[in-house]
């Protein structure tokens, strides 16, 4: 089970070197951000990035859970975009190609030194070999810390391994449902990687589909099109939630109050199923404060 639940549906990577992105991405209706400080920001525009970052950070209304991913730890960029997250008041920092727990150790430590309240999080890129051979490793001993979840990075992978994955991913999926496993098993969050193509809306929506299916909480996206489909995807579909309310009615009832098991038109449930139902309504009800809260961003 994880441990601090959160709609993380869409999750869109913001390039913080493009103002003009940076602008946009405050009426959109991602679950979340994540302000990119790594590879979408040239060597040479990261200082100016990470300053024009630190002034959005300041104003922005977005409703959702706000990321910043930064350049390694072991380079000046990386430190100074520590800080300047810290300083920002964010929700998490996102590392780049994790591969063993000591560089969350390390993260963490240095989010100490720096006063950082404990709802500050780390996420971890698992995107290279090592790291998802380690992933478990990582998950158990990151959880230790301020580890709250892993993101895919398929670019990377096929970088680093020359894998060319077929249109349904055929040859990384052991690889992506370790990663998912290693997070599960540690009351992690875990989101599915970036789909680079983004006009291929029919390709997109069946990447999506199949991320649901594999476990994953949600999707990183790169464009702004891609939202509403990861929403769609990701959430409950209007008949998971009409069947959760008949589980929760039928629960209810006195006949079925003793009972550990009941049948709905031919189907065995269980009260494990009733934990799952209250999990899709709790689900359904947040998709609708954050909606009401993004009315409210778009009404000011
Ligand atoms: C891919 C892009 C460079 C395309 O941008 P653009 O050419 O501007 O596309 P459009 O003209 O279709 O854009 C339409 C409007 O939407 C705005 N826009 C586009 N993308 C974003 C965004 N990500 N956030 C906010 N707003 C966005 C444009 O400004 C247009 O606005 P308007 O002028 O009002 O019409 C671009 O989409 C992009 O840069 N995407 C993000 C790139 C990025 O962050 N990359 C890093 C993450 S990917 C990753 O992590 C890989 C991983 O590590 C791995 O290994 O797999
Ligand atoms: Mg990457």
């Amino acid at each position: 089970m994880v441990r601090d639940p959160m709609l993380l549906r869409s999750l869109l990577f913001v390039p913080a070197a493009n103002g003009r992105a940076l602008e946009k991405s405050e009426a959109l209706a991602a679950d979340g951000l994540i302000y990119d400080l790594e590879d979408s920001a040239a060597p040479q525009a990261k200082d100016e990035a990470r300053e024009r970052l630190r002034e959005h950070l300041g104003k922005t209304r977005h409703p959702g859970p706000k990321i910043v991913r930064i350049n390694p730890l072991d380079s000046r960029e990386g430190t100074e975009d520590l800080l300047m997250a810290r300083g920002a008041g964010v929700d998490a920092v996102l590392l780049t190609k994790v591969e063993d727990s000591d560089v969350l150790k390390d993260a963490s430590r240095a989010l100490d030194e720096m006063d950082a309240p404990a709802r500050l999080r780390l996420w971890a890129m698992v995107e290279t070999p090592r790291g998802i051979v380690r992933a478990e490793k990582i998950a158990r001993k990151g959880v230790r810390g301020r580890l709250s979840g892993f993101v895919v990075g398929p670019n990377d992978i096929q970088l680093a391994t020359n894998v060319l994955p077929d249109a349904e991913r055929t040859e990384l999926l052991p690889w992506l449902m370790q990663i998912v496993l290693a997070a599960k098993a540690n009351g992690l969050h875990v989101l599915d990687g970036v789909y680079r193509d983004f006009r291929d809306h029919e390709g997109y929506a069946r990447e999506c589909a199949a991320g649901r299916r594999m476990g994953f909480d949600g999707k990183t996206l790169i464009h702004p099109a891609q939202i509403e489909p990861a929403n769609a995807a990701f959430g409950p579909s209007d008949a998971a939630i009409a069947e959760a309310e008949a589980i929760v009615a039928a629960f209810r009832r006195p006949e079925n109050a003793q009972k550990g098991v009941i049948q709905i038109d031919g189907r065995m449930v269980e009260r494990l199923h009733l934990t799952d139902a209250r999990r899709i309504l709790a689900m359904r009800d947040a998709i609708a404060a954050r909606n009401a809260a993004s009315a409210n961003t778009d009404s000011r």
